[in-house]
């Protein structure tokens, strides 16, 4: 069934319809290969070849056929008829209602090649061919498939307690307004959400937690805060990170910067909600940044990168991304990195990180960094780290965090010092 903006009075959507719509845009997104693959065998014409708005019909009817129960079988072609018949050529809403009750039709509706791995892989598990070529090399066959599963499941949500707030009386507040939760050990004061909207309880607009990926979470703990009184995010928007940090440090001001406009009126309101009075945003450019060199004692920089951790959350990228797209994000991220530690005063430290694990935006452009700076060192993550986590620690000391790993969006993260002298 078709969610629709608004009903015959005018009315806004209700909840239910909003989730279903949600459900619908984010269910076909993430298995777009393996519905076109099904759609090709009941299709005269393969899917590729039909006008977008009929493939778009096509996609959301079968999405609702193969994974949804709560959407009648007749209803859910019905609705994709109407789509096709609106929004598509003369002709197309018949051929949406002949595929899609072919598919209803047939013995074996699902189409299953008999226990091909590869094309589990690649179509059972909707990814393109080369990000599943990189986790089968990166990670072997069962590794890929665990990580082409993580991306695949809806996200989990996350909190965080902010520190001024008492982390037992927050949790026992959310339950008394129906959000259940339970203790999320991957960072201080997270919480997984197991039932409710977070964003429903007053308790948000008041500032006493933020909604964040408990591995975004963790980002922002790695850097030291002891010891050091000059802290720079130099990609800070929206806040996530920023205001844990500035958290930690306050009274002492957390400089956060976002080269956009937009961003820092979203970062403005992120540590105006969570009052963190010590973050001052200010736009800059984290390629040029306007400091004097060996500004700082600490520098947080969160690149701007493929966000191929993400993908359970924002399953678009799969489909966006390529090979090239991460070269470029690579050289940028080596460009701002290079910045980001000549600001570093001697002893200072700088967190890098991502929210993608690939090669070319994470161990790349640290390694070239390190090998062109004099003075700069890795120092090992293990040491900042619960010993659950360590395994997480590569030989080079840098954390990886997958998703398939605590079932949070996969990180980098990198700490480099500049020496003291
Ligand atoms: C990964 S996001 C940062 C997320 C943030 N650290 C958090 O935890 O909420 C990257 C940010 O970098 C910003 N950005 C992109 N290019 C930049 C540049 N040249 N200088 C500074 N910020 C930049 C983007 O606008 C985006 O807000």
């Amino acid at each position: 069934m078709i969610a629709r903006l608004e009903d015959a009075e005018g009315r806004p959507p209700s909840d239910r319809d909003r989730a279903l719509a949600r459900e619908l845009v984010f269910g076909v997104l993430r298995w777009r290969r393996a519905l076109d693959y099904a759609l090709d065998t009941y299709s005269r014409r393969p899917v590729s070849r039909l006008d977008l708005p009929v493939r778009i019909a096509l996609r959301l009817g079968l999405y609702q056929l193969r994974y949804l129960d709560r959407v009648p079988a007749s209803a859910a072609v019905h609705e994709s008829v109407s789509l096709a018949a609106a929004f598509a050529r003369p002709g197309a809403a018949g051929l949406v209602n002949a595929v899609l009750r072919a598919y209803l039709r047939a013995d074996h509706p699902w189409p299953h090649r008999g226990g091909d791995r590869d094309l589990y892989l690649r179509t059972g598990l909707s990814h393109p061919d080369w990000l599943v070529d990189r986790y089968v090399k990166q990670l072997g066959n069962d590794g890929a498939k665990r990580r082409l599963e993580a991306n695949n499941r809806s996200p989990s949500v996350f909190l965080r307690v902010g520190l001024r707030g008492d982390f037992d009386n927050v949790r026992r507040q959310l339950e008394a307004d129906g959000i259940r939760t339970e203790r999320f050990p991957l960072a201080p004061r997270c919480l997984k959400v197991t039932e409710g909207n977070p964003q429903d309880s007053a308790l948000h607009q008041e500032g006493e937690f933020h909604i964040q990926d408990a591995g975004s979470q963790l980002i922002a703990w790695l850097l030291p805060a002891e010891g050091a009184r000059r802290y720079f995010d130099a990609c800070a928007a929206p806040g996530g990170k920023a205001t844990i940090l500035a958290e930690r440090i306050g009274p002492r001001p957390l400089i956060a910067a976002d080269v956009r406009t937009s961003r820092i009126e979203l970062l403005r309101n992120t540590a105006r909600r969570l009052s963190a009075p010590n973050l001052l945003p200010l736009v800059a450019d984290a390629s040029r940044p306007p400091f004097a060199a060996r500004s700082f004692d600490r520098v947080l920089l969160d690149v701007p990168c493929s966000g191929l951790g993400t993908l359970s959350r924002n399953p678009d990228i799969k489909w966006t991304a390529s090979p090239n797209r991460l070269q470029r994000l690579g050289k940028s991220a080596l460009q701002m990195a290079r910045a980001a530690a000549s600001l570093l005063t001697p002893g200072g430290m700088l967190l890098y990180a991502t929210c993608s694990l690939e090669p070319e935006e994470t161990s790349e452009p640290v390694r070239d960094l390190l090998a062109e700076t004099p003075g700069l060192r890795a120092i090992p993550l293990r040491d900042r780290l619960p010993e659950a986590l360590e395994p997480l620690v590569g030989d080079d000391g840098a954390l990886r965090l997958a998703p398939e790993d605590h079932g949070t969006d996969g990180y980098f993260a990198a700490l480099l010092q500049r020496s003291s002298i």
